[in-house]
């Protein structure tokens, strides 16, 4: 199994007919492996470099600095700093008592930093002090305002795959851009705590949303799971490429699409030997660092299968609901 990669650029400087060829690709790669490397896509290499070192200040930041600006309890209101075992992830558990066990048995080694739209009243942004990182806040609104932009470039292509009315089209859906930007940092850790699994770096899952955009270093450990169902459990590197971004389907848009477009489970595991130590599990893997930004739809908006994803052939498989509600269902599992 192989991630395809698209180049984004003719979406967005060509013609309508190379628009409705690159549309094509990114709905074939998400019909098939839910994931998709763009190249092209419109945020400058440079910008990228910039919000990964300005997530490594961030990090390196004394605890007691991080702290002063905490994600709240619970887990109504995402945003603040998480630190290394406070957020595990998992798939579709929801039992207060296997949650437990989950975390116990293998934490999440990971930190991690949330911040989203600054109109998101429901969930307000929680900055550090100004001068704990002078210029950390302007630089992560801007960078949220290049992720949003990006997304509803990719919503205007799905839209055109599925050639949808205008009334229908999928950036109107995602209007209020309620999205999330999130720094995650995973530490330097034994080798032989994540190859054992009494550790991990973030367990197998599916994201909420609508579409995910993932930035990574070029350490590399991340997985996806093969869609096939007869090769459930076995997973497949996707690799770092330099200057593209990745971009995959989450579950809200697996229901709305019909199950068309497939929310892949993905995790992080050990790095390749070749970043550090070899294969040889008394090494310490180097830290890793990556930036998901998660756009999800407007609260309200009903999710129910697109036109032209079913027919009597392929009836609807699943019921409606509305972005909100699915969203904070799987959201109640995570802390
Ligand atoms: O760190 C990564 O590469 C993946 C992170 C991820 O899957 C998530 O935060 O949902
Ligand atoms: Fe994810």
């Amino acid at each position: 199994m192989t991630i395809p990669l698209v180049d984004f650029a003719p979406y967005r400087t060509g013609t309508d007919a190379d628009r409705k060829s690159v549309a094509v690709a990114i709905d074939d790669a998400f019909c098939s492996a839910g994931f998709v490397y763009l190249a092209n896509h419109g945020i400058s290499p440079d910008r990228v470099a910039q919000c990964f070192e300005w997530s490594a200040r961030f990090f390196a930041l004394p605890d007691e600095v991080k702290q002063i600006a905490p994600h709240p309890p619970g887990f109504t209101h995402h945003r603040g700093y998480s630190g290394c075992g406070k957020e595990k992830v998992t798939q579709m558990m929801f039992e207060q008592s296997d949650l437990a066990r989950a975390r116990a048995a293998a934490p999440d080694v990971k930190e991690s930093f949330e911040s989203g739209n600054p109109i998101d009243n429901a969930q307000p942004n929680i900055w550090l002090p100004e001068k704990e990182l002078p210029g950390f806040k302007d630089f992560m609104e801007n960078f949220f305002e290049d992720c949003k932009h990006l997304i509803h470039e990719i919503l205007g292509a799905l839209s055109l795959a599925l050639s949808l009315p205008e009334s229908l089209a999928l950036p109107a859906t995602h209007a209020q851009s309620l999205f999330q930007l999130r720094l995650l940092h995973y530490p330097a850790i034994s080798r032989s705590l994540l190859t054992s699994g009494s550790r991990t770096r973030i367990s197998a899952h599916s994201d909420f949303g609508t579409l995910t955009l993932l930035f990574q270093d070029e350490v590399g450990g991340l997985e996806v799971e093969d869609p096939d169902p007869l090769k459930k459990g076995t997973f497949h590197p996707v690799p770092p490429r330099p200057g593209t971004v990745i971009v995959n389907i989450a579950d809200l848009m697996e229901r709305w699409s019909n199950g068309r477009w497939k929310s892949t489970v993905h995790r992080v595991g050990p790095p390749p030997p070749a970043s550090g130590g070899g294969g040889d599990p008394t090494t310490v893997v180097p830290a890793r660092y990556s930036i998901p930004f998660f756009a999800t739809a407007d609260p309200q908006t009903v999710i129910s299968a697109l036109p032209g994803t079913y027919d009597s052939q392929n009836p609807k498989r699943w019921d409606s609901v509305t972005a909100a509600e699915y969203v904070q269902m799987r959201m109640s599992a995570l802390y």
